[in-house]
């Protein structure tokens, strides 16, 4: 396989990505090679691993997308959705159209992005899934109160934004110890795909004109990330379906902060911010 990969370092509020182009020409990932490049000791590291591949077409050859995303997870494992990466690769693909607005196909489906100014982008990230056989669940649940837990984090809500989240309501997120209840939550067997674990705390009345949520996230496959757009979504729409928050609220993420909207037709807005750390070319060995 050719050895001269650039690639792009990229991050939405901490949680950062190596993007790979792969518009022009096939790339051969496996788990392997995806491993070692996010590695953070022998690789480039990241949260996840982006690739960018051509627009789908439709039958008519038109082009529906300007460009299709996928998403692979640190652990090799490939996901539908990445609301952090989404806006990322927006960013770069309207950079390069001097376009301010752009349509990106994921395995979640078709999403719509626009710029809101200097490094800002807003996503329309698509309806969110409440019944169980969208999470998925293994087995018929009410989705506003799963009944699982350890310790602090008890009956979450389970929501999917193309991915499978789990939001757990605490008193006081800084103080759960993710690290140690996380994993065992995301391999939990109700999540037959695990799932992405979040800690949320209310920072706002119920009647608050908007909300503000503090919210931690053991991501699945990949671990604590410093934000997760996907799991602010779930964040904000769980507290809504649960009468502790209006339909949009600011997201408190260890690195930042993003702006979430349950819009009236089930789609869920996401706004924040993206940044570009480096550009480089993948040493070969890491494609070997
Ligand atoms: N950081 C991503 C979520 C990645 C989700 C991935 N960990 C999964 O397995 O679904 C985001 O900004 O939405």
């Amino acid at each position: 396989m050719s050895t001269d990969w650039p690639f792009v370092k990229m991050h939405g509020l901490g949680n950062d990505f190596v993007v790979l182009d792969a518009r022009s020409r096939a790339l051969d990932l496996t788990p392997e090679r995806i491993r070692a490049i996010a590695d953070r000791r022998t690789g480039i590291g990241c949260d996840q691993l982006v690739v960018i591949a051509p627009p789908q077409t439709g039958s008519n050859g038109s082009s529906v997308s300007d460009a299709t995303m996928l998403i692979h997870n640190s652990d090799g494992s490939e996901v539908a959705a990445c609301g952090n990466a989404t806006r990322c690769v927006a960013a770069l693909l309207m950079a390069e159209s001097g376009s301010d607005s752009v349509v990106i196909e994921t395995r979640a489906g078709l999403l719509d992005a626009e710029s809101r100014g200097e490094r800002l982008v807003a996503v329309d990230m698509g309806l969110a899934r409440l019944d169980w056989r969208e999470i998925p669940l293994a087995e018929a649940k009410d989705t506003l109160h799963l009944g699982i837990g350890i310790g602090p984090l008890v009956d979450p809500v389970g929501i999917s934004m193309g991915n499978p989240h789990a939001v757990f309501f605490v008193d006081d997120a800084d103080s759960v110890d993710l690290t140690r209840l996380g994993p065992q939550l995301e391999h939990h067997p109700l999540f037959p795909e695990k799932a992405n674990i979040e800690a949320a705390q209310m920072l706002t009345p119920p009647d608050a004109p908007l909300g503000r949520i503090r919210m931690r996230v053991w991501e699945r496959g990949t671990g604590i990330t410093m934000a997760c757009g996907t799991g602010a979504c779930a964040t904000l729409v769980a507290a809504a379906r649960r009468g502790l928050s209006p339909r949009k609220a600011e997201i408190v993420l260890d690195g930042g902060s993003l702006t979430i909207e349950w819009l009236p037709d089930g789609h869920v807005l996401m706004t924040g911010p993206v940044a570009t750390a480096f550009s480089g070319v993948l040493d070969p060995s890491l494609l070997s």
